[in-house]
């Protein structure tokens, strides 16, 4: 069983977090000083990265409530041409008990459900039935996930398609050739425009950081998806070649801190894309707590998308309880 202590290790409350109300970001105009003035200093940058899963080991007996805090900010993803309502539903009962209970009761833990599910437009109908009662939010991809070519006001038609079929929260996917182009007016534009589409639900800001070219265009582009109104900058859609990494981390969390130092507002941050071993989860909540602190250790300003982390992070957590490791096939997230 975990002892108080350890559940605290994260960020120095219980695991079961009270409701934190943050408010939300409502955006700036447009400062293309601030903008021009960022910088990514990359060997830097790398040298940082490189140096983090190295150095910053949690110790045993804390991973499981680190393990157990990632599973609480995973939206749970699914984004298949092949999806159907079944898998949704399966999902969707594994977002409700992402944590076997006879784990959970090894380590004196209550009830514990991930951030979100998150599903192409089609598929919300099935994720709410599925989630009925729970509190959990959907999320939908949208704005022509996931290259964002479509004409704009379809883009648009989506976004507001998927609010009114009752998605609470919004990924879109940014122009990248606005960004390769140096449109940073246009990129501001098509962001605050997203976000009026929103309405209530909360938007995600794609990046594609796989596609901007460099870090100082992750730099750029994350802060004026802030200036615009994003409530979470986001780096990819997972079918990039190159996805969530932790040089692209710390350029976009520290562009959320520089942004919540000037403007006061506290924007989430959720890697994306190939992060699928529980190791990598501690690496990245880590990261957030030294570069953020634990504010961003809570489920309304982190998620990690995620088809496949779970597993990995229940096979630790059986570990930790019982010594043994089971088999991947026995944790099956859809
Ligand atoms: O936004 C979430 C990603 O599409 C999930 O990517 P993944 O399947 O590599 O975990």
């Amino acid at each position: 069983m975990l002892s108080q202590t350890e559940t605290q290790q994260v960020d120095g409350t219980r695991h079961q977090l009270p409701q934190v109300t943050e408010p939300r970001n409502p955006g700036m105009a447009l400062d293309m000083d601030w903008v021009r003035g960022l910088q990514a200093n990359t060997s830097a940058i790398e040298r940082r990265a490189t140096s983090l899963p190295a150095r910053r080991s949690v110790k045993k007996q804390h991973q499981a409530a680190w393990l157990l805090r990632a599973v609480s900010c995973i939206d749970l993803t699914t984004l298949s041409g092949d999806d159907t309502d079944d898998r949704v539903a399966r999902l969707c009962a594994k977002a409700r008990q992402p944590v076997a209970q006879p784990l959970l009761d090894a380590l004196g833990m209550g009830p514990i459900t991930t951030g979100a599910v998150c599903v192409y437009h089609d598929m919300i109908p099935a994720a709410l039935r599925a989630l009925e009662g729970s509190g959990i939010p959907v999320a939908a991809v949208s704005t022509g996930f996931p290259a964002g070519l479509s004409p704009f006001h379809l883009r648009l038609a989506e976004i507001e398609e998927s609010v009114k079929a009752g998605a609470g929260e919004i990924d879109i996917v940014i122009s990248r050739r606005h960004v390769l182009s140096g449109h940073w007016q246009a990129l501001y534009d098509e962001m605050c425009a997203f976000r009026r589409a929103c309405g209530e639900a909360h938007v995600k800001a794609i990046l594609a950081t796989g596609e901007l070219g460099s870090l100082r265009n992750v730099a750029r582009a994350s802060m004026i998806c802030m200036m615009a109104g994003a409530d979470f900058i986001k780096t990819s859609t997972g079918k990039e070649s190159v996805n969530a990494t932790l040089p692209v981390t710390l350029v976009m969390v520290r562009a959320i801190r520089d942004y919540h130092e000037r403007s006061g507002f506290r924007v989430g941050y959720k890697p994306a894309g190939g992060i699928s071993k529980a190791k990598d989860a501690i690496t990245y909540l880590a990261m957030m707590k030294e570069e953020l602190g634990d504010r961003w250790l809570r489920p309304d300003l982190f998620r990690f998308g995620a088809s496949s982390l779970l597993g990995d992070i229940e096979r630790q957590l059986e570990h930790h309880v019982t010594g043994n490791y089971s088999a991947s096939y026995r944790h099956p997230t859809s």
